[in-house]
């Protein structure tokens, strides 16, 4: 995942900045996740480990204390093990928890949720430093699996025993598809979201949580999301990476503008940009269901997509975002607790949006362009070179999002679109 125009890899050696997220360099802003693509395999171990007692109370690690069982599902790749490693760095977890947008809204949804989580069971699906595990004890929690592959799964032992919690928080530390929990849950909360939403392929590991363990009936929090696209105008991002090297101190640099352009723009790249920026109504790319979706349907999502322009502008490529929403199961709509968004035909494009039946029922955390920043900001797929289009232009095409065969949390994304008679691909991959 590229977070800045600067490099055609994410390990180029200029403009390096200690990235307190994942510990890795870049330009411009901080990856989410990164760091674990570099290195391959690490040392942490696959096996799962609980810091229950005998009588199933949360207590100090021992060695007997480690558990494995791999009949449920496929064994950590060595890319998986880099990416829990990459978790363990606490730069990522600070960057997580001080986005506030992010936090606050769980530390909501949790509260609003109050009367679902008091007196229940609770997995939080990769628990970080405990703190959403924590938020749901404060919420009157029976029980909270907290678990954790990462090594910051111990971190979130030390935390859960200075807050007087080990009663309620059991801190598990080991992949959700090995650890054992001996009994259904009543809600699963997780905070699984990766750049361009479906980045990181963590989704996954809530539907096997959910599969494995969740009562019929029961809550995930947050329990559907919504990957957007639009495309977006963008002169000053260009000029500073491209026309900048027209003239450098009076020298005509004009030979570095096929490697600026590579560069710059080969791979996607997390910045934010304003509505400004922003030239249609967006297109819903992918709507996930948390309580439905299958790990078969995120291998792949293809999407067919129509925008006119409502400006004249220069095209300069798309941008990504997403939303999640934090409502209890989808019910008949007899029921005071239907789900509170509708979707329906966008008439700029006729694509489909969400539409908002009752804003005061569910929480939504947004990582859209004209809303508060997050530390997600917003995914861009820029051209190499902008396409002029005139008010009410037809842009259209199609976008297919895929998890690399390579490595299922790498993303393949496959671009195609046209306008004005002209058409393009574009390949790229968020590594
Ligand atoms: C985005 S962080 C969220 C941390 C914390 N819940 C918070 O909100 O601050 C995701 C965490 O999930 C963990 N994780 C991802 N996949 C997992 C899996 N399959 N099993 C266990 N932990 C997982 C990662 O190690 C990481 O610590």
């Amino acid at each position: 995942m590229y977070s800045s125009s600067n490099h055609s890899n994410g390990y180029h050696p200029q403009h390096q900045h200690e990235d307190n997220r994942f510990g890795q360099t870049h330009s411009h802003s901080k990856d989410r996740v990164r760091r674990y693509t570099r290195g391959g395999a690490t040392s942490t171990n696959s096996r799962s480990r609980d810091f229950r007692d005998s009588h199933g109370h949360a207590g100090p690690t021992s060695a007997s204390a480690l558990r494995v069982s791999d009949q449920h599902q496929k064994p950590a790749t060595d890319f998986d093990m880099a990416y829990f490693h990459s978790y363990a760095h606490v730069g990522i977890h600070e960057e997580m928890i001080k986005d506030r947008v992010r936090t606050e809204t769980y530390r909501m949804a949790i509260m609003q949720h109050q009367s679902a989580i008091a007196g229940k069971v609770v997995v939080d699906v990769g628990c970080g430093t405990g703190i959403l595990s924590i938020f749901c004890a404060q919420a009157g929690a029976k029980r909270v699996y907290a678990v954790d592959a990462s090594e910051i799964a111990l971190q979130a032992n030390e935390v859960v025993k200075a807050n007087n919690l080990s009663d309620t928080v059991i801190v598990l530390h080991g992949r959700v598809e090995d650890v054992e929990i001996d009994e259904e849950v009543d809600v699963i909360i997780s905070e699984w979201m990766g750049y361009m939403l479906l980045y990181e392929s963590m989704l996954g590991s809530v539907i096997t949580a959910r599969d494995r363990w969740l009562k019929p009936g029961g809550l995930i929090l947050p329990s559907n999301a919504t990957l957007y696209m639009a495309p977006v105008t963008h002169s000053d991002r260009y000029s500073e990476s491209i026309d900048f090297w027209r003239n450098v101190y009076g020298i005509d640099m004009s030979a570095m503008l096929p490697l600026a352009k590579q560069c710059a723009f080969e791979e996607p790249c997390v910045e934010t940009i304003t509505g400004e920026n922003v030239l249609t109504w967006p297109h819903v790319v992918k709507h996930v269901d948390c309580y439905t979706i299958t790990i078969h349907e995120l291998e792949s999502v293809t999407t067919r997509y129509k925008f006119k322009s409502m400006m004249r502008a220069p095209l300069h490529g798309f941008a990504f975002w997403f939303d999640v929403e934090f409502s209890g199961p989808a019910v008949s709509p007899s029921n005071n607790h239907t789900l509170s968004l509708l979707v329906d035909n966008n008439p700029i494009d006729g694509s489909q949006r969400k539409k908002r039946a009752n804003p005061n029922e569910a929480l939504v955390l947004s990582t859209a362009p004209e809303d508060p920043p997050t530390h997600w900001q917003q995914t861009m797929i820029y051209f190499y070179d902008p396409i002029e289009v005139e008010q009410d232009q037809l842009i259209e095409g199609s976008v297919t999002l895929s998890q690399s065969k390579e490595n299922a949390r790498f993303m393949n994304i496959h671009l195609e679109y046209a306008s004005g008679g002209r058409a393009f691909v574009k390949e790229s991959v968020m590594r």
